[in-house]
């Protein structure tokens, strides 16, 4: 047997076309959606992230700036800087790409940017809305996994749903959402004893530790879904995630890949969410 795939490309193709639609609604009115993006250092990795996201939006009509500042930038600037964003009529979703340097707090960063223009959905009101089941921004690598949940029709109602890392921005946030459409959560973490006991139950596996080979075949019940987030590089430098996915997939029923899966998506909902806040901005 092999898994399906869930294809994040072509998901983000379809999700974007029709988001390019609302933004032609929102432009009508007046309105042109935009996101300023703030990248602090220089990162490889979060150059390439930066880039893909300011070329995301400008694919579907979106306004966007990316602001670039050396390594070196003060906290008390990047402060400054989110705090004038914050007043500017538009910008609708404002995100400062993390990792941050180590001399800036980020949790007070986060905390800068105005929630109603929080689209990475961080800030803590954000996280405190997502747990009560109030309106506001989702995280967007979660709610780009659970739109792929959704994209093929799966009924989270009392299954078994096993995430494996519990990250602020990935893991905690993924079993919140999951909760909401009534899944069984189990949340697994490094302390935890005897993992695979507890990804053999599951009906759903969201792996999102950051380290390969977390979930193997004889790790998965026959037919799960397995939704992979990690983000690594194998000894030959090949982009690979948390799940052995030549394994896995003999064994799941279906199954993400890496790349071309949660990555996409997570640009994806961040359209979404910089959109959505523009259209609460015209009522
Ligand atoms: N402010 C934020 N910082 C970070 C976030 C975030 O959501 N907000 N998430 C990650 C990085 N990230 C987005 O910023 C991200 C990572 C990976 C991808 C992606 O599309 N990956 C591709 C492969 C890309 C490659 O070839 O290197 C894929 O999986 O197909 C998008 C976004 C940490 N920081």
């Amino acid at each position: 047997m092999s898994a399906q795939l869930i294809d994040g490309n072509a998901l983000s193709r379809q999700l974007r076309t029709e988001l390019s639609q609302r933004v032609s609604a929102l432009k009508v009115r007046g309105v042109t959606p935009g996101l300023a993006v703030i990248l602090v250092g220089d990162d490889p990795a979060s150059q390439v992230y930066v880039r893909n996201k300011v070329k995301a939006c400008e694919d579907i009509g979106m306004h966007s700036v990316l602001e670039r500042y050396a390594a070196s930038y003060t906290e008390a600037a990047l402060l400054q800087r989110i705090a004038a964003l914050n007043q500017d009529p538009s910008i609708h979703g404002i995100l400062v790409q993390l990792p941050l340097p180590p001399h800036i707090d980020a949790h007070k960063v986060i905390e800068a940017i105005s929630p109603a223009k929080d689209v990475d959905g961080f800030h803590v009101a954000s996280a405190g809305a997502l747990m009560v089941g109030q309106p506001g921004f989702w995280p967007c690598t979660p709610h780009g996994c659970m739109k792929m949940l959704e994209h093929i029709g799966y009924d989270l109602r009392g299954k078994h749903a096993t995430v494996i890392g519990r990250s602020n921005i990935v893991g905690k946030p993924m079993a919140l959402m999951l909760l909401h459409k009534d899944a069984t959560v189990t949340i697994c973490h490094s302390r935890t004893a005897n993992l695979k006991a507890l990804t053999l139950q599951a009906d759903v596996i969201v792996a999102a530790v950051g380290k390969r080979n977390v979930l193997t075949a004889d790790m998965v019940k026959p037919g799960a879904v397995v939704i992979d987030v990690g983000m690594n590089r194998n000894e030959a430098g090949k982009l690979c995630g948390d799940v052995d996915f030549e394994g896995v997939k003999q064994v799941a029923g279906w199954i993400t890949p890496v790349p071309g899966g949660v990555g996409p998506m997570t640009i994806t909902m961040l359209l979404v969410n910089t959109v959505e806040s523009a259209e609460r901005v015209t009522g």
